[in-house]
C-alpha cells in the first residue's frame, strides 16, 4: 500500500445479495438461481450505503449470472443509475463447483468432515470433483455460453483455476475503463471477487484461505494513476463486516 499517493481512481464492488440456495446452504457455483426475499433488499441496501456516500458510475460490470444481475439492478435502480452501459461475462461468474453443486454444505461436512469441505471451499488449488462432461448440468448443454468454446469451459474450478478466468477480465476489460477515468462498479460472486481481491490486496495463498465476502456488501478499492492499490474498506463497520464474514465460513461446518 502506498498512501502517500493521491487518490486517482475508485472501484465499487459487490456481492450479489443472498440466493435462494446460500438460504438453503447448497454449493451454487454455475447453477443460475435467483434471489431471496432478503437477497433483493440486501441489493437495495447496498445501493443505499452507495448513495449514501455518493459515488457515481460511468459503467458496470457483471456475471451472467441472475442472482449478480438482478443485485446490480437493485443497485443501479436505488442509486438512480440505469442509463449507464452494463457489460456481462461469463469471467466474472462464480468459482464452478463441479459435482459439489447442488449439496447442501453443512450436510456435505457431516459426510466427509469439516476438514474435507473446507478444502474443497477455501483451498487455493485443489478444485472439487467434476462433473462429467455429459452431465446435462455441464456449461457446455447451457445457451448462456454457446458463444465460448467448449474447452474453455469448466467442470469444476479450485479458487487458482477461478483467477485464471477472473483475472484476464479484469486486466483487459476493467482496468481499460478504468483506465479511461470511468467510474466503475463491479458486481460479482464470493469466489470470482476473492480472485481479484487475492490479486489487488497481494495476499498469499494462505492469506485467501480465510477471507470471506459477505453477500450485498459494497467494497471499495482506491487506485493511484498507474493501477497501485492505495487501499481499501467497505461501507460498513469493522464489527459488522466481521460478523458477516464469520457467517459465511461457518456455512462449511456440520451443524
Ligand atoms: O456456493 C457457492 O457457489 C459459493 C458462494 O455462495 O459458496 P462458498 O462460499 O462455499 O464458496
Amino acid at each position: 500500500m502506498q498512501a502517500s499517493k493521491k487518490v486517482a481512481h475508485r472501484v465499487v464492488f459487490a456481492r450479489h445479495g443472498e440466493s435462494l440456495w446460500n438460504k438453503e446452504n447448497r454449493f451454487t457455483g454455475w447453477y443460475d438461481v435467483g434471489l431471496t426475499e432478503k437477497g433483493i433488499k440486501e441489493a437495495k441496501t447496498a445501493g443505499e450505503l452507495i448513495r449514501e456516500r455518493g459515488f457515481q458510475f460511468d459503467v458496470a460490470h457483471t456475471s451472467v449470472l441472475k442472482r449478480a444481475i438482478l443485485t446490480l439492478n437493485g443497485i443501479l435502480d436505488t442509486t438512480d443509475h440505469h442509463h449507464i452501459p452494463v457489460h456481462k461475462s461469463y469471467r466474472l461468474n462464480e468459482r464452478h463447483y463441479g459435482g459439489l453443486q447442488g449439496l447442501n454444505k453443512a450436510e456435505t461436512a457431516a459426510k466427509h468432515g469439516d476438514e474435507q469441505v473446507l478444502i474443497w471451499r477455501r483451498s487455493f488449488d485443489i478444485p472439487p470433483p467434476s462433473l462429467e462432461e455429459t452431465d446435462e448440468r455441464h456449461p457446455s448443454f447451457d445457451r448462456k455460453y454457446s458463444l465460448v468454446p467448449k474447452s474453455a469451459l469448466p467442470s469444476t474450478e479450485s479458487l487458482k483455476l477461478t483467477i485464471d478466468r477472473v483475472l484476464p477480465y479484469w486486466f483487459d476489460n476493467i482496468c481499460s475503463h478504468i483506465l479511461e477515468g470511468k467510474n466503475v462498479l463491479v458486481v460479482a460472486h464470493g469466489n470470482s471477487l476473492r480472485s481479484m481481491v487475492k490479486y489487488l490486496s497481494g495476499m498469499s495463498n494462505e492469506e485467501i484461505l480465510g477471507y470471506n465476502i459477505p453477500t450485498g456488501i459494497p467494497f471499495v478499492y482506491e487506485f493511484d494513476e498507474d493501477l497501485n492499490v492505495l487501499n481499501n474498506y467497505y461501507l460498513i463497520d469493522e464489527e459488522e463486516l466481521k460478523a458477516k464474514q464469520e457467517e459465511v465460513a461457518n456455512q462449511g461446518k456440520a451443524k
